[in-house]
């Protein structure tokens, strides 16, 4: 892809920074920061998660710039499946987050926050239950459980229906051990990764250890749409697409992925502009009927000077893209 990586300059010239309010806190965020940037394929994003090292942040510029100077791959459908995703908040919030996604086959609901019990994680997947009977549920600790309590969560929540568990623990080899405890103890939750594919050198370490039966594929942080195919290709296992988080323009991104899979047997977590304020176009890439269209984003200037971020934090990211964009530059392929 030497050829379609543009320069710093190139990048810099159409590079815009926003800062999205969410309706409901997420990831401990009630602000989304975000750079987009337009290229000769259309608009691409950067929006690594403030925390990650330059190492990490690099795959999501790759996936920026593929967005915006090569495009997608030709998909296979014209839409994608989304569930619902429900914050870790209160069981008396849970009905006004879904009304907010509208009818959905699916629902991923957040567990294992900091300060939480087990006892709050049951009281909200069973509220979901309770409104949407027919809806599969998944739920997602971010690795926030040791392995213990995630059997012991895993069990009480299996009552629910699971269609599995995202990250119970946090790494390989602790998947792997919750997974075998599970099937030893005749437990049908189904084990996913996501951290363990997306922050680990390796993507594809997770399946060669038999430590999960599922992946969460996320365009940005593995590289963009045509690495994250391939990771799916070679790990041989049921991908489910989700977010990172993105305005439109990421999503699209998800999109585009989803829309190439071969198979897509999960609906995807990329209905998550339902959770922000604000977005970078008018016409948000939001479910409707449980399904998002494969199309176009276009980008708004009234709302990137809507939404465009304070000064110095258009100068942190702008800072950031460039030592990022020497991190990929440095890199053989
Ligand atoms: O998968 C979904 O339903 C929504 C996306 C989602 O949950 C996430 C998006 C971005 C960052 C993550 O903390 C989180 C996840 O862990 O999957
Ligand atoms: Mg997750």
């Amino acid at each position: 892809m030497e050829n379609t990586r543009p320069s710093l300059s190139d990048l810099q010239a159409n590079a815009r920074v926003v800062t999205l309010p969410m309706r409901v806190k997420f990831r401990g965020i009630l602000h989304r920061e975000a750079l987009v940037f337009r290229g000769p394929a259309g608009w691409g994003e950067f929006s690594p998660f403030p925390e990650y090292g330059d190492p990490e942040a690099a795959s999501w510029l790759a996936a920026g710039i593929e967005a915006a100077w090569e495009g997608y791959p030709e998909p296979v459908r014209t839409s994608v499946p989304v569930n619902g995703t429900v914050p870790a908040v209160g069981v008396e919030h849970v009905e006004k987050v879904l009304s907010r996604f509208g009818e959905v086959p699916a629902v991923k609901v957040k567990v294992a926050e900091r300060g939480q019990s087990v006892a709050e994680d049951l009281a909200r997947v069973a509220e979901v239950r309770r409104l949407l009977p027919h809806a599969g549920i998944r739920v997602d600790a971010n690795g926030g459980w040791d392995e213990a309590t995630a059997v012991d969560a895993l069990e009480a929540l299996a009552e629910a229906g699971l269609e599995y568990a995202e990250q119970p623990v946090a790494g390989i080899p602790g998947l792997r051990a919750v997974r075998l405890e599970l099937q030893r103890r005749g437990i049908p939750v189904l084990i996913a990764a996501d951290e363990s594919v997306r922050r680990e050198t390796d993507p594809l370490l997770v399946a060669r250890e038999d430590a999960a039966d599922v992946i969460i594929v996320k365009a940005a942080p593995l590289g963009g749409v045509r690495r994250a195919l391939s990771v799916v290709a070679a790990a041989g296992l049921p991908a489910v697409v989700s977010s990172a988080l993105d305005t439109s323009v990421g999503i699209r991104a998800g999109v585009a992925l989803a829309a190439s899979l071969p198979d897509l047997p999960y609906a995807c977590g990329l209905g998550t502009l339902s959770l922000m304020e604000g977005d970078v176009t008018g016409e948000p890439l939001l479910p409707d009927g449980g399904a998002l269209a494969v199309r176009e984003v276009p980008v708004s200037e009234e709302l990137l000077e809507r939404y465009a971020a304070a000064p110095e934090r258009q100068q942190w990211w702008l800072d950031r893209l460039a030592r990022v964009h020497a991190q990929l530059a440095s890199r053989t392929s």
